[in-house]
């Protein structure tokens, strides 16, 4: 169960690739920390992994298939939370929104309920099936957002600056889901610029820079940080 770029590179227009030849594993099980600052490839590099960009150069696979070959399997397998989710609804209200994937799983009623009731808990949205998505604050779009990842139980988890509109409890509540998720064998990758109580829960921590990797430690120093950017926890 790993994701695996190879060299992937990836070019938006004529200019110098967004990514540039990055090689990476995300190992079963592992929780890895993407840092780096604004326009470093951060998000190009994570939306290869479940195929939503195609590599222009080298490959990205998901536990050893390639993306391009079998996208259904590779979004089955890599959950994504983007960081402005507001695009990303497919239904009105929030138990709908999240009872979407697991029902296109064919799973039957009540583990479609059981996974929208425990994935709504982990966000601290309990109870709240019935509201409208429309009419929700951005922290909550973005718990919702959350909670439609985990209603899926991906084999791994991606969640692109997941933290920036959650209160203190709710970033605390996720984090706590994001541990327990790790701690069931589920990999975890958090694009954030916000190390803050992350270096604690993370295996690893790579930094890109200008589309490469310029870091990858398990635990970086608060020097080697600053000086690629990112502000250190
Ligand atoms: N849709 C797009 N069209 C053209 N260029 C893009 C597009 N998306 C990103 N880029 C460019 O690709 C580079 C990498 O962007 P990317 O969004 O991957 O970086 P990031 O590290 O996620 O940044 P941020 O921290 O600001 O979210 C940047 O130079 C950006 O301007």
């Amino acid at each position: 169960m790993t994701i695996t770029a190879a060299d992937y590179t990836y070019r938006y227009g004529e200019g110098a690739p967004a990514v540039d030849g990055v090689s990476l594993t995300v190992a079963d099980g592992e929780f890895l920390v993407l840092a780096g600052p604004n326009g470093s490839g951060k998000t190009t590099l994570v939306r290869g992994f479940n195929g939503l960009l195609t590599p222009d150069a080298g490959d990205i696979s998901v536990n050893g298939r390639p993306v391009a070959d079998d996208l259904v399997a590779a979004r089955t397998a890599v959950g994504m939370v983007f960081q402005d989710p507001r695009d990303g609804f497919v239904a009105a209200t929030v138990g709908a929104d999240v009872a979407f994937g697991p029902e296109n799983l064919g799973l039957d009623r009540a583990e479609i309920d059981r996974r929208v009731d425990d994935a709504l808990d982990a966000v601290r949205m309990q109870g709240r099936e019935t509201d409208r998505i429309d009419e929700l604050s951005g922290g909550e779009r973005e718990r919702v957002a959350i909670a439609g990842a985990l209603a899926m139980a991906p084999d791994h988890l991606v969640l692109d600056e997941p933290f920036t509109g959650l209160d203190l409890r709710a970033r605390e509540s996720v984090l706590d889901r994001l541990a327990a998720l790790d701690a069931d064998g589920v990999s975890v990758v958090v694009v954030t610029h916000d190390l803050r109580d992350l270096t604690s829960l993370a295996d690893r921590v790579v930094v890109l820079s200008d589309g490469s990797v310029a870091l990858d430690a398990a635990d970086p120093s608060p020097a080697a940080l600053r000086e690629l950017g990112v502000r250190p926890p």
